[in-house]
């Protein structure tokens, strides 16, 4: 196991996949009881991550107060929770499903309460089932990044992956 973003000098091939939504369009949720996305989880971000060009996809989020770490900025672990899902997301443009292996995180600027965030994420490389993405967050102006963030996912088979957890996600609905 690696413990560094790590971009290999040359990626495998990668293509759009053919499923993926064009640009502008929201991209499914992977679970409604995420609590980067769903729409049914009791406590979440609840982010529509829209589909870029290319390998692309973006999603913006109001800083709330309970998102607060303090005083009246965002909770780092919050914008991390961000970045995962935007970042985790990304892959799904080439085609992957995958899960987080490494994820680093920049924090360049306080992110007040109340802010827009614009999140933005990109398809790297891959490399056999590591994919590599990039993310970076700003308030309005993309040219001065609030935060930055590398990330290593790893493709997996959902059914197989998940199967020994499935019963505790049905058992944890609300
Ligand atoms: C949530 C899923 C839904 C899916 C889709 C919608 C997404 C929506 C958004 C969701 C957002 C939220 C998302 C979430 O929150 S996902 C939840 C948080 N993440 C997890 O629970 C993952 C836990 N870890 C594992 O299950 C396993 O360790 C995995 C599956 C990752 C690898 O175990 P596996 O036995 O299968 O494979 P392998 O060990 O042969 O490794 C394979 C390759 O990977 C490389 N490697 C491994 N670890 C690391 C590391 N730490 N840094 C760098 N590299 C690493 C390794 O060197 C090898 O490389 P190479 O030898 O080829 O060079």
């Amino acid at each position: 196991m690696e413990n560094a973003f790590d971009l290999p000098a040359v990626s495998d091939p990668m293509s759009r996949h053919p499923k993926i939504p064009g640009p502008g369009e929201p991209i499914r949720l992977h679970h409604s009881l995420c609590y980067g996305c769903g729409d049914d989880a009791p406590i979440g971000l609840r982010l529509k991550v829209i589909a870029g060009e290319g390998f692309t996809v973006s999603a913006q989020m109001v800083v709330e107060q309970w998102m607060q770490g303090g005083p009246g900025v965002i909770h780092g672990g919050v914008l991390t929770a961000a970045f995962d899902e935007i970042l985790g997301t990304a892959p799904l443009t080439i085609g992957a499903p995958v899960v987080t292996a490494h994820l680093e995180v920049d924090f360049a600027k306080p992110i007040p309460l109340g802010s827009t965030l614009h999140l933005d994420a990109e398809v790297l490389a891959k490399e056999r089932r590591k994919v590599f993405v990039r993310a970076s967050a700003h308030l309005g102006d993309p040219e001065n990044p609030v935060a930055t963030a590398h990330s290593i996912f790893v493709e997996i088979d959902l059914k197989k992956h998940f199967a020994a957890y499935r019963d505790d996600a049905a058992q944890s609905r609300p």
